[in-house]
């Protein structure tokens, strides 16, 4: 059975480069790994979420519990195929997870890391869908400038990038990374790491290393 890893951080943050850097460091000391990333762009509830954040589907972006909903939809979407790559792979690695659900949601509401929609991400999440826990949470902890900014030049040079609503709204990305801070802080659902904006993707690449 493989170990369960998501890469948590905000917009920008550089989840989707680590995840590849630390797949090939791995990959290259022999392990077999397996790479997803949430929201599943392309399938029916990502999709909806997605184009809520860029004003479409009504009011759904206005429910902070209903974006939830959506998003945690998708991640029970995906359970057999992250179990399935758990059963076939030494590494399965998440580009966000549960908690970026908490995370976001928390900051929307002015909530904190202990706060009442993260029990209820949690509860819904892990305890009614019974999604796999992962075995690390790893918080890419990323000044929220330096996140905007990378955010900002890759929308530039990507028209396929546009910012979402989320992304263009810096004191909710400021508030989200607080949040992150406390969810790794109090271990939300399991350990967490924080992996610095200068650290080098082997130091995490050798701690999922230790993880079998
Ligand atoms: N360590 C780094 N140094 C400089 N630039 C970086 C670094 N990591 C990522 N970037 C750049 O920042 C931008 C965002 O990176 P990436 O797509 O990996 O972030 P992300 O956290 O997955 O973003 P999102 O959650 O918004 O999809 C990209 O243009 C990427 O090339
Ligand atoms: C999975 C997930 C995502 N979000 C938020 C975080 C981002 O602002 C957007 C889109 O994600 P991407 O990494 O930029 O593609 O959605 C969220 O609030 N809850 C979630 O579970």
């Amino acid at each position: 059975m493989g170990r369960l890893v998501a890469i948590e951080g905000l917009d920008g943050a550089g989840k989707n480069t680590l995840t590849r850097a630390v797949t090939a460091r791995l990959e290259a000391s022999g392990r077999t790994v397996c790479a997803l990333a949430f929201p599943r762009y392309g399938t029916q509830f990502a999709d909806l979420a997605a184009e809520a954040l860029r004003g479409g589907n009504g009011d759904v972006a206005e429910s902070v519990y209903g974006m939830g909903l959506l998003f945690a939809f998708d991640r029970q979407a995906a359970a057999p195929d992250i179990r399935a790559a758990l059963a076939a792979h030494d590494v399965v690695l998440l580009d966000r997870y549960a908690a970026s659900s908490a995370a976001y949601s928390a900051a929307r509401l002015g909530e904190g890391a202990d706060g009442a929609v993260t029990a209820w991400v949690r509860e819904l999440e892990f305890g009614r869908f019974g999604l796999p826990v992962p075995d690390l949470q790893v918080y890419l902890d990323v000044p929220v400038t330096v996140a905007a900014e990378r955010a900002r030049s890759r929308e530039a040079s990507d028209a396929a990038r546009e910012r979402d609503a989320y992304e263009k709204d810096g004191d909710l990305q400021a508030r989200t990374g607080a949040v992150y801070a406390g969810l790794a802080a109090t271990e939300w659902v399991s350990p967490w790491r924080v992996h610095g904006v200068s650290d080098a993707p082997a130091l995490l690449a050798d701690a999922i290393a230790a993880l079998s």
